[in-house]
Protein backbone atom coordinates (compact mmCIF):
# COMPACT_ATOMS: atom_id res chain seq x y z
CA UNK A 1 0.00 0.00 0.00
CA UNK A 2 1.60 3.06 -0.97
CA UNK A 3 -0.80 5.81 -1.52
CA UNK A 4 -0.49 7.50 2.37
CA UNK A 5 0.48 11.02 0.81
CA UNK A 6 -2.47 10.82 -1.81
CA UNK A 7 -4.65 10.17 1.44
CA UNK A 8 -3.25 13.06 3.56
CA UNK A 9 -3.59 15.74 0.86
CA UNK A 10 -6.94 14.73 -0.36
CA UNK A 11 -8.04 15.01 3.33
CA UNK A 12 -6.23 18.58 3.90
CA UNK A 13 -7.99 19.53 0.45
CA UNK A 14 -11.29 18.38 2.27
CA UNK A 15 -10.59 19.60 5.55
CA UNK A 16 -13.23 17.72 6.72
CA UNK A 17 -15.55 18.86 9.82
CA UNK A 18 -15.24 15.61 12.69
CA UNK A 19 -17.64 15.66 14.99
CA UNK A 20 -16.42 14.21 18.06
CA UNK A 21 -17.93 12.94 21.07
CA UNK A 22 -15.13 12.16 23.36
CA UNK A 23 -14.14 12.30 26.79
CA UNK A 24 -13.20 14.94 28.79
CA UNK A 25 -9.46 13.85 29.20
CA UNK A 26 -9.20 14.10 25.70
CA UNK A 27 -11.18 17.13 24.54
CA UNK A 28 -8.43 19.50 23.95
CA UNK A 29 -5.52 17.72 23.09
CA UNK A 30 -7.54 15.71 20.43
CA UNK A 31 -9.47 18.95 18.80
CA UNK A 32 -5.47 20.16 18.57
CA UNK A 33 -4.78 17.05 17.02
CA UNK A 34 -7.56 17.76 14.30
CA UNK A 35 -6.76 21.33 13.66
CA UNK A 36 -2.68 20.38 13.23
CA UNK A 37 -3.55 17.77 10.63
CA UNK A 38 -6.12 20.66 8.90
CA UNK A 39 -9.23 18.91 9.92
CA UNK A 40 -11.86 20.93 11.36
CA UNK A 41 -13.03 19.57 15.08
CA UNK A 42 -16.20 19.98 16.79
CA UNK A 43 -16.65 18.65 20.51
CA UNK A 44 -20.64 18.71 20.76
CA UNK A 45 -22.34 15.99 23.31
CA UNK A 46 -25.60 17.25 24.35
CA UNK A 47 -28.73 14.79 23.71
CA UNK A 48 -30.74 17.47 22.30
CA UNK A 49 -28.60 18.54 19.53
CA UNK A 50 -26.22 15.34 18.01
CA UNK A 51 -28.21 14.64 15.41
CA UNK A 52 -28.45 17.86 13.99
CA UNK A 53 -24.63 18.65 14.58
CA UNK A 54 -23.82 14.83 12.82
CA UNK A 55 -25.98 16.30 9.83
CA UNK A 56 -23.58 18.78 9.81
CA UNK A 57 -20.80 16.45 9.89
CA UNK A 58 -18.36 14.90 7.22
CA UNK A 59 -17.11 12.29 9.90
CA UNK A 60 -18.42 11.23 13.21
CA UNK A 61 -15.89 9.65 16.56
CA UNK A 62 -17.41 8.24 19.36
CA UNK A 63 -15.47 7.42 22.83
CA UNK A 64 -16.73 6.12 25.97
CA UNK A 65 -14.13 7.43 28.16
CA UNK A 66 -15.91 9.65 30.71
CA UNK A 67 -19.51 8.46 29.46
CA UNK A 68 -22.60 8.70 31.79
CA UNK A 69 -26.01 6.87 30.31
CA UNK A 70 -26.82 10.48 28.64
CA UNK A 71 -23.45 10.22 26.57
CA UNK A 72 -24.51 7.20 25.52
CA UNK A 73 -27.80 8.34 23.98
CA UNK A 74 -26.27 11.06 22.33
CA UNK A 75 -23.77 8.64 20.90
CA UNK A 76 -26.30 6.19 19.33
CA UNK A 77 -28.25 9.26 18.28
CA UNK A 78 -25.51 10.59 16.56
CA UNK A 79 -24.35 7.43 14.76
CA UNK A 80 -27.47 6.44 13.35
CA UNK A 81 -27.23 9.66 11.35
CA UNK A 82 -23.71 8.75 10.49
CA UNK A 83 -24.58 5.07 9.41
CA UNK A 84 -28.24 6.23 7.29
CA UNK A 85 -26.00 8.84 5.84
CA UNK A 86 -23.18 6.90 4.61
CA UNK A 87 -20.62 8.87 6.74
CA UNK A 88 -17.55 7.25 8.54
CA UNK A 89 -17.30 6.85 12.12
CA UNK A 90 -15.05 5.59 14.62
CA UNK A 91 -15.85 3.50 17.79
CA UNK A 92 -13.12 4.20 20.47
CA UNK A 93 -14.08 1.48 23.20
CA UNK A 94 -12.22 2.66 26.48
CA UNK A 95 -11.57 0.72 29.04
CA UNK A 96 -14.85 -1.91 27.39
CA UNK A 97 -12.88 -4.93 29.80
CA UNK A 98 -13.48 -2.91 32.95
CA UNK A 99 -17.54 -2.38 33.91
CA UNK A 100 -20.61 -4.14 33.11
CA UNK A 101 -21.44 -0.33 32.27
CA UNK A 102 -19.18 -0.15 29.51
CA UNK A 103 -19.71 -3.37 27.54
CA UNK A 104 -23.09 -2.79 27.48
CA UNK A 105 -22.65 0.58 25.78
CA UNK A 106 -20.06 -0.57 23.51
CA UNK A 107 -22.07 -3.63 22.62
CA UNK A 108 -24.99 -1.20 21.61
CA UNK A 109 -22.52 0.57 19.42
CA UNK A 110 -20.68 -1.75 17.96
CA UNK A 111 -24.64 -2.73 16.14
CA UNK A 112 -25.03 0.31 15.41
CA UNK A 113 -22.44 -0.51 12.35
CA UNK A 114 -19.25 2.05 13.10
CA UNK A 115 -16.84 1.84 10.21
CA UNK A 116 -13.98 1.68 12.01
CA UNK A 117 -13.38 0.53 15.75
CA UNK A 118 -9.92 1.35 17.23
CA UNK A 119 -8.68 0.81 20.81
CA UNK A 120 -5.37 -0.70 22.36
CA UNK A 121 -5.08 -4.88 22.62
CA UNK A 122 -6.59 -5.07 26.09
CA UNK A 123 -9.54 -3.08 24.75
CA UNK A 124 -10.00 -5.25 21.30
CA UNK A 125 -9.32 -8.19 22.92
CA UNK A 126 -11.97 -7.60 25.93
CA UNK A 127 -14.51 -6.01 22.92
CA UNK A 128 -14.44 -9.27 20.93
CA UNK A 129 -15.16 -11.51 24.26
CA UNK A 130 -11.89 -13.23 24.67
CA UNK A 131 -10.45 -11.29 27.38
CA UNK A 132 -10.18 -11.67 31.58
CA UNK A 133 -12.00 -8.64 32.25
CA UNK A 134 -10.99 -5.20 34.26
CA UNK A 135 -8.86 -2.99 32.91
CA UNK A 136 -8.78 0.60 32.84
CA UNK A 137 -7.67 2.70 29.68
CA UNK A 138 -4.12 1.97 29.67
CA UNK A 139 -3.00 -1.37 27.30
CA UNK A 140 -1.79 -4.61 29.41
CA UNK A 141 -1.81 -6.70 26.41
CA UNK A 142 -0.03 -7.23 22.94
CA UNK A 143 -1.29 -6.25 19.71
CA UNK A 144 0.09 -9.62 18.58
CA UNK A 145 -2.50 -11.55 21.22
CA UNK A 146 -4.93 -9.29 19.88
CA UNK A 147 -4.97 -10.08 16.26
CA UNK A 148 -7.40 -12.92 16.25
CA UNK A 149 -9.73 -11.36 18.25
CA UNK A 150 -9.67 -8.20 15.47
CA UNK A 151 -9.97 -10.67 12.88
CA UNK A 152 -13.18 -11.85 14.47
CA UNK A 153 -14.80 -8.75 15.64
CA UNK A 154 -14.30 -7.19 12.13
CA UNK A 155 -16.16 -10.17 10.57
CA UNK A 156 -18.72 -9.99 13.21
CA UNK A 157 -19.27 -5.90 12.75
CA UNK A 158 -18.77 -5.11 9.06
CA UNK A 159 -16.27 -2.68 10.94
CA UNK A 160 -12.58 -2.06 9.95
CA UNK A 161 -10.74 -2.75 13.07
CA UNK A 162 -7.39 -1.29 14.37
CA UNK A 163 -5.01 -2.48 16.72
CA UNK A 164 -2.59 0.56 18.15
CA UNK A 165 0.39 0.15 20.14
CA UNK A 166 4.30 -0.54 19.46
CA UNK A 167 3.35 -2.31 15.75
CA UNK A 168 -0.27 -1.53 14.77
CA UNK A 169 -2.70 -3.94 13.23
CA UNK A 170 -5.33 -2.79 11.18
CA UNK A 171 -7.84 -5.14 9.74
CA UNK A 172 -11.44 -5.57 7.56
CA UNK A 173 -11.32 -9.43 8.09
CA UNK A 174 -10.45 -10.32 4.77
CA UNK A 175 -7.16 -8.11 4.44
CA UNK A 176 -4.83 -6.57 7.11
CA UNK A 177 -1.69 -4.27 7.68
CA UNK A 178 0.61 -4.06 9.89
CA UNK A 179 1.98 -0.51 10.57
CA UNK A 180 5.16 0.26 12.48
CA UNK A 181 5.66 3.78 12.86
CA UNK A 182 5.54 5.09 16.42
CA UNK A 183 7.37 5.79 19.32
CA UNK A 184 7.51 4.95 23.01
CA UNK A 185 6.81 8.03 24.21
CA UNK A 186 3.01 8.45 22.41
CA UNK A 187 1.55 5.92 25.59
CA UNK A 188 3.04 8.51 27.89
CA UNK A 189 0.75 11.34 27.23
CA UNK A 190 -3.00 10.77 28.02
CA UNK A 191 -5.27 10.54 25.42
CA UNK A 192 -3.64 10.00 21.92
CA UNK A 193 -4.86 7.28 21.04
CA UNK A 194 -8.44 8.86 21.30
CA UNK A 195 -6.55 11.68 19.36
CA UNK A 196 -5.62 9.64 16.98
CA UNK A 197 -9.46 8.29 16.20
CA UNK A 198 -10.44 12.04 14.79
CA UNK A 199 -7.16 11.71 12.55
CA UNK A 200 -8.88 8.33 11.39
CA UNK A 201 -12.09 9.96 10.86
CA UNK A 202 -10.75 12.07 8.99
CA UNK A 203 -9.02 10.05 6.21
CA UNK A 204 -12.05 7.80 5.90
CA UNK A 205 -13.99 10.85 3.98
CA UNK A 206 -11.63 10.73 1.39
CA UNK A 207 -10.75 7.11 1.11
CA UNK A 208 -11.96 3.55 2.42
CA UNK A 209 -12.04 2.56 5.59
CA UNK A 210 -9.09 0.35 5.18
CA UNK A 211 -6.54 2.13 3.17
CA UNK A 212 -7.64 5.23 4.94
CA UNK A 213 -6.72 3.67 8.88
CA UNK A 214 -3.68 2.40 7.62
CA UNK A 215 -2.36 5.46 6.30
CA UNK A 216 -3.70 7.45 9.34
CA UNK A 217 -1.86 5.25 11.42
CA UNK A 218 1.83 5.78 9.29
CA UNK A 219 1.33 9.33 9.75
CA UNK A 220 0.40 9.46 13.45
CA UNK A 221 3.19 7.11 14.05
CA UNK A 222 6.00 8.83 11.92
CA UNK A 223 4.52 11.78 13.37
CA UNK A 224 5.61 10.58 16.73
CA UNK A 225 9.16 9.21 15.42
CA UNK A 226 9.79 12.85 14.42
CA UNK A 227 8.82 14.31 17.94
CA UNK A 228 10.13 11.82 19.74
CA UNK A 229 13.74 12.41 18.01
CA UNK A 230 13.12 16.24 18.81
CA UNK A 231 12.39 16.44 22.76
CA UNK A 232 13.59 14.73 25.82
CA UNK A 233 9.97 13.65 27.45
CA UNK A 234 6.16 13.63 27.57
CA UNK A 235 6.21 17.37 28.59
CA UNK A 236 8.21 18.52 25.21
CA UNK A 237 7.02 15.53 23.08
CA UNK A 238 3.05 17.17 23.14
CA UNK A 239 4.07 20.22 20.93
CA UNK A 240 6.78 18.88 18.93
CA UNK A 241 3.65 16.43 18.17
CA UNK A 242 1.57 18.73 17.10
CA UNK A 243 4.38 20.24 14.92
CA UNK A 244 5.46 17.07 13.33
CA UNK A 245 1.77 16.24 12.59
CA UNK A 246 1.34 20.01 11.32
CA UNK A 247 4.26 19.71 9.35
CA UNK A 248 3.93 16.70 7.91
CA UNK A 249 4.81 16.52 3.48
CA UNK A 250 3.08 13.77 1.34
CA UNK A 251 6.14 12.69 0.12
CA UNK A 252 7.42 12.45 3.62
CA UNK A 253 5.20 10.14 4.52
CA UNK A 254 5.32 8.25 1.79
CA UNK A 255 8.97 8.00 2.80
CA UNK A 256 8.54 7.24 6.10
CA UNK A 257 5.64 4.51 6.47
CA UNK A 258 6.41 1.47 7.29
CA UNK A 259 3.34 -0.60 6.28
CA UNK A 260 3.08 -4.15 4.96
CA UNK A 261 0.58 -6.84 4.54
CA UNK A 262 -0.27 -8.99 6.97
N1 LIG B 1 5.19 1.40 22.70
C1 LIG B 1 4.87 2.10 21.62
N2 LIG B 1 5.79 2.35 20.66
C2 LIG B 1 5.47 3.06 19.57
N3 LIG B 1 4.24 3.59 19.34
C3 LIG B 1 3.28 3.37 20.24
C4 LIG B 1 3.53 2.61 21.42
N4 LIG B 1 2.39 2.54 22.13
C5 LIG B 1 1.46 3.23 21.43
N5 LIG B 1 1.99 3.72 20.30
C6 LIG B 1 1.29 4.57 19.31
O1 LIG B 1 0.58 5.54 20.06
C7 LIG B 1 -0.65 5.86 19.43
C8 LIG B 1 -1.80 5.72 20.43
O2 LIG B 1 -1.98 4.36 20.69
P1 LIG B 1 -2.25 3.72 22.13
O3 LIG B 1 -2.31 2.24 21.90
O4 LIG B 1 -1.29 4.24 23.13
O5 LIG B 1 -3.71 4.27 22.40
P2 LIG B 1 -4.60 4.21 23.70
O6 LIG B 1 -4.10 3.17 24.65
O7 LIG B 1 -6.01 4.11 23.27
O8 LIG B 1 -4.34 5.67 24.29
P3 LIG B 1 -5.29 6.63 25.15
O9 LIG B 1 -6.34 5.76 25.76
O10 LIG B 1 -4.40 7.27 26.17
O11 LIG B 1 -5.88 7.61 24.21
C9 LIG B 1 -0.75 4.96 18.21
O12 LIG B 1 -0.35 5.70 17.08
C10 LIG B 1 0.26 3.84 18.50
O13 LIG B 1 0.82 3.34 17.30
C1 LIG C 1 -7.20 8.64 31.41
C2 LIG C 1 -8.58 8.48 30.92
N1 LIG C 1 -9.58 8.14 31.77
C3 LIG C 1 -10.76 8.04 31.17
S1 LIG C 1 -10.71 8.38 29.52
C4 LIG C 1 -9.03 8.68 29.60
C5 LIG C 1 -8.24 9.10 28.42
C6 LIG C 1 -7.50 7.97 27.80
O1 LIG C 1 -8.30 7.00 27.24
MG1 LIG D 1 -7.58 4.59 24.45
Amino acid sequence: MTDHGTHLDQMRAQAPLVHNITNYVAMNIMANVLLAVGASPAMVHARQEVAEFAGLAQALTVNIGTADPDWVEAMALAAQVMTQAGRPWVLDPVGVGATRFRQDACARLVDLGPSIIRGNASEILALAGTAAAGRGADAADSVAAAQEAALALARRSGAVVAVSGPEDFVTDGQQSFHVANGHPMMPRITALGCSLNGVIAAFAVAAPALPATASALAYYGLAGEQAGARSEGPGGFQPAFLDALYGMTASALDAGAKVRAA
